[in-house]
């Protein structure tokens, strides 16, 4: 059982925050997509209105990528959207972030340092030994308790997410606590239930296709995006040289194998894509799988019009809908109808879930709205699907006992 924000006493307690604010970086170095902290509004703004006194946890990006920042830009952003002055430390658990912790006062925000710029907060570790980083025992001695917000980072077993709740009293935040109600509990969403694989997380997608299948609690599987391209190719469809090398260098090529040894398997309940989107003298093309290969160079970028049209027949007859992944490179305006309209069509399905960041982002870009949930995480809404326990929120469930809530 995982305690949430109604049993915690927040008057004058020292609270240690973990959200996921892992943006989208500009050219500047600093944060261009807001998105992730606004959503994790409700629960800051909660636990400074009952007189909380918070200290912010996050990462941002991975050592050696080029939105591996620092939080300053992060802290100024919340600082604007909770409407009250928001301190940034330069440190994590130091000296001089364990000072500004402590000169905290009631109702008071502060954001900590890129937990990742510490080499400890990029590995994997039980929760017990996690218990013994730096950061864990430096920064437990300042904080009265831990609340875990970071649903999209609840896949990783890091010390800021798996370490903190082994020591101290530990809840659920407004974000992790409605994700978990939603995504823990689809095999009691009403059927029939289709699930549309889409996006680039091959070997993610895959787990969930069998996971789902194997335990009948899909009806139909629809692919798209990097994730149909190689369901085509295991039935034998020649995609042509472009899409091919693009699906080795990513390194999912053995997931060809995987892909075709599901087709044999529930190959009645996967749907692939009819026809494909290529770029031709610029313009958007589409080819129907019998008319493949596409031309030298050309790559499967989208689902066409006869694939939507199957595909919107499925979801007619579905009473729930689970999405991932966009169908197609969005990101370019002559391959984002297919993520449009494969999307648009799920937000008439009375029961309706979209997971993964860069879908999410899509859904903004291509203003497609109306669904029941959007998970603010990928990787982390893909591994609740198949039902596989999260680090993080197993570390809630084993965390010390909380005092009453008396507020
Ligand atoms: N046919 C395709 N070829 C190459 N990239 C694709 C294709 N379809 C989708 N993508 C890419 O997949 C990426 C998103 O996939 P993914 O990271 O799995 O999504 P999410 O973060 O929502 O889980 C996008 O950047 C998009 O351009
Ligand atoms: O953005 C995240 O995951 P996502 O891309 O699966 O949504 C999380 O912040 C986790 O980041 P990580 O995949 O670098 O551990």
């Amino acid at each position: 059982m995982i305690a949430t924000l109604d049993d915690l006493n927040v008057e004058g307690t020292t609270v240690g925050v973990r959200v996921d604010v892992n943006s989208p970086i500009g050219d500047d170095g600093t944060l261009a997509d807001d998105a992730r902290l606004r959503a994790h509004v409700d629960t800051l703004s909660e636990l400074l209105e009952r007189g909380g006194q918070v200290a912010v946890l996050a990462h941002q990006g991975r050592p050696g990528s080029d939105d591996f920042v620092s939080l300053e830009s992060h802290a100024d952003r919340l600082s604007e959207l909770l409407g009250q002055p928001v301190d940034y430390v330069d440190a994590t658990f130091t000296d001089a972030a364990r000072d500004a912790v402590r000169g905290l006062s009631n109702g008071d925000c502060l954001v900590l340092e890129n937990t990742r710029f510490y080499s400890e907060e990029y590995m994997e570790f039980d929760p017990e030994r996690a218990a013994r980083t730096h950061l864990v025992e430096g920064l437990e001695s300042v904080l009265d308790v831990y609340v875990n917000d970071a649903f999209a980072a609840a896949h990783r077993s890091q010390p800021s997410l798996v370490g903190l709740p082994t020591v101290l009293p530990s809840y659920a935040g407004r974000v992790m606590e409605a994700e978990l109600d939603v995504l823990g509990s689809i095999e009691e969403t009403p059927e029939p239930r289709v699930y549309v694989l889409g996006g680039a997380k091959v070997p993610d997608s895959i787990d969930v296709a069998w996971s789902v299948l194997e335990k009948g609690l899909a009806d139909h599987v629809l692919t798209a995006g990097v994730v149909g391209n190689v369901f085509l190719i295991a039935d034998g469809v020649d995609l042509g040289d472009a899409s091919s090398d693009f699906i080795y260098e990513q390194g999912y090529w053995d997931e060809i194998d995987r892909a075709a040894d599901l087709l044999d398997a529930y190959g009645d309940r996967i749907a692939l894509p009819r026809d494909v989107a290529v770029a031709r003298n610029d313009e958007r093309h589409e080819l129907g799988v019998n008319a493949l290969p596409p031309g030298n160079g050309e790559s499967a970028m989208d689902i066409g019009e006869s694939t939507l049209d199957y595909y919107r027949r499925i979801l007619g007859d579905a009473e729930t809908v689970i999405l991932n992944g966009p169908a197609g490179v969005f990101e370019d305006d002559r391959f984002k109808t297919g993520t449009r309209q494969l999307y648009d069509a799920a937000t008439d399905i009375p029961t309706s879930i979209v997971g993964g960041g860069d879908t999410a982002s899509a859904l903004r870009k291509l203003g497609v709205d109306g669904f029941s949930h959007i998970s603010t995480g990928g990787g982390a809404a893909l591994r609740m699907l198949t039902a596989e326990s999260l680090p993080a929120v197993t570390a809630l469930e084993n965390a010390p006992k909380q005092p009453a809530a008396d507020d």
